[in-house]
């Protein structure tokens, strides 16, 4: 699991490597250029294209300059830095730089005025105005200035970080920061970066090495993890020889309605190929038909009305709510799940139902599953003014409550009792369709009814059902959830496979 860095803590990774490699901050910075220079090269190796460099005076301004230099070398003859004199205080680093710069044959203009920028010429631009150090909104001059630099239309690279846009923290208001194509980040993405609200700042980002210490980074009480293959791989176990449907645990997935029997079929085919052992789906009579038809590895259990919770005692995990409505049944199904204190997860309408049942929430066990889109977690919590606002009232809530919260979004963020937030990287927008978020549900399940742990189960849930997704869009426009549903079960081989 990666640990992910707030601007703090990367300034101290930056101090201890310089304090215990044989590494001077001003190599350390030539460092990082030349690693965004190999990066910047595998997009553009047009080396006529002319490139206008932006630089502020701190170290991000001082990248800026390596940069040149380092472009330079490359081939790139059509350089031109510009200083942006915003302020009186210039970093060590950027000062040893301009020096550099002043002594070759780089081209290099001060600019105080955005209108100065209006006869710049460039194909290509390079923002190194601010990077992780941005304290403030940007206002007055230096605004103009981003806002005319943008208007320039031309295809943007950010140094580190968009200049204006925090690295992590509440992203305010309406963001008026560079609106780059690509940033090339040092060492780690910015926590934000997994945020929706980063759209605006950059269409794209891509992380390159550059030497600090890893174990001291791996060390740092980082609040937020990034999930990888190896992790993922490192939690799988394989079926073993002489197992049977017995060992791999029963789960029940309380799902569907007359117009929703979907969701069911969804969940159940996806805890299916998600490897429970037995499955079965409690749904409504009118659902029976279709079940029997479509899943009939799946055992049904009728919902008539007078379903009663000492019927539930042999299933190892148990899914409430795709598509399951709102009816007086459901409502005490769950009420009575919730102080049956089995491995349970919560979704899509049973959340709603919690919402409208505040008094419940404290009750909901220990390890229980959540799994809210945006609009079911700021029901069930209260309204929140933007992503960072709310993925820190989950990590908050799965503190209190001691429960799983997964806030499913294109990033989905998975807060654990710990108070970690561990952030999954597989899914794209091919999955945006109905029905997705049911297969996640019954994946989980599946997981759960193996005796994987309850963040086990989450973290491998929200990974494969993504990698799947994945998989699926490389030749598709969009996947539907029956397809992602059905392919699960190929990645767990996958990974599975090369263990
Ligand atoms: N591992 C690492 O960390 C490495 C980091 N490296 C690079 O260093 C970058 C961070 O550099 P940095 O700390 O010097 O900050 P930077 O972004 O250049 O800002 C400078 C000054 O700007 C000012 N300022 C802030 N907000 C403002 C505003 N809204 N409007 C106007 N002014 C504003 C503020 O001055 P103040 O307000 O305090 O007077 C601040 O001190 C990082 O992104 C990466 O590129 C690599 O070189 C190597 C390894
Ligand atoms: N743009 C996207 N990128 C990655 N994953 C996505 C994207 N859009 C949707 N998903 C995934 O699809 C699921 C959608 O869940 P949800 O909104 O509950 O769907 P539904 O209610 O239709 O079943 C989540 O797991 C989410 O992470």
């Amino acid at each position: 699991m990666l640990t992910l860095l707030t601007s703090a803590q990367m300034r101290k990774a930056d101090e201890f490597t310089i304090a215990n490699k044989p590494i001077a901050s001003i190599d350390l910075m030539e460092k990082a250029a030349r690693a965004f220079v190999q990066c910047f090269l595998k997009d553009e190796f047009d080396t006529s294209k002319s490139v206008a460099i932006f630089c502020g005076k701190g170290n991000n301004g001082g990248d800026g300059l390596a940069i040149a230099h380092i472009l330079l070398a490359n081939g790139y003859e059509n350089i031109k830095v510009y200083v942006i004199n915003i302020s009186k205080k210039q970093s060590d680093d950027f000062a040893i730089n301009l020096q550099r710069i002043e002594e070759s044959k780089c081209k290099k203009v001060e600019l105080t005025k955005a209108s100065e920028l209006k006869n710049i010429k460039a194909d290509l631009i390079i923002d190194a105005i601010l990077g992780s150090g941005l304290n403030k909104p940007l206002e007055g001059e230096l605004a103009k200035i981003v806002k005319a630099i943008n208007k320039l239309n031309k295809r943007i690279y950010a140094v580190d970080v968009p200049t204006g846009f925090p690295a992590e923290g509440k992203i305010a208001g309406e963001y008026n920061g560079i609106k780059a194509y690509k940033t090339i980040c040092f060492q780690r993405p910015k926590i934000n970066f997994f945020f929706p609200e980063s759209v605006d700042a950059t269409e794209k980002f891509e992380v390159v090495e550059i030497g600090l210490d890893e174990n001291f980074i791996q060390n740092l009480n980082g609040d937020f993890q990034f999930v990888e293959e190896t992790d993922v791989k490192g939690i799988l176990k394989p079926r073993k020889l002489f197992t049977h449907k017995g060992i791999y645990g029963h789960a029940l997935i309380i799902a569907g309605d007359t117009n929703t029997m979907g969701a069911a079929l969804l969940s159940s085919m996806a805890c299916l190929h998600s490897g429970a052992g037995l499955t079965t789906a409690c749904i409504p009579q009118s659902g029976l038909k279709a079940l029997n038809a479509t899943l009939p590895e799946v055992m049904a259990l009728p919902r008539d009305g007078t379903l009663a919770i000492n019927n539930l005692d042999k299933y190892h995990a148990i899914a409430i709510g795709p598509g399951l409505g709102f009816s007086a049944e459901a409502n005490s199904l769950l009420k009575s799940l919730i102080a049956h204190k089995k491995p349970l997860i919560i979704d899509a309408d049973a959340l709603n139902t919690l919402a409208e049942n505040p008094d419940w929430i404290d009750r909901i066990p220990e390890n229980a599953i959540l799994t809210p889109h945006m609009k079911e977690f700021d029901r069930l919590f209260g309204r929140n003014d933007g992503w960072w606002e709310r993925v820190q009232s989950a990590k908050i809530q799965a503190q209190k409550l001691n429960v799983i919260i997964i806030l499913k979004n294109q990033f989905t963020f998975i807060c654990l009792p710990s108070g970690k937030v561990i952030i999954n990287p597989t899914g794209n927008p091919a999955m945006a369709q109905g029905g997705m978020g049911d297969v996640l549900t019954g994946t989980i399940a599946a997981f759960m009814a193996q005796k994987y742990s309850s963040t086990e189960a989450a973290i491998l849930a929200c990974f494969i059902h993504g990698r799947a997704g994945d998989c699926l869009s490389k030749e598709l426009f969009v996947v539907t959830a029956s397809q992602v549903a059905q392919q699960i079960s190929k990645e767990i081989y996958k990974l599975n496979k090369i263990n």
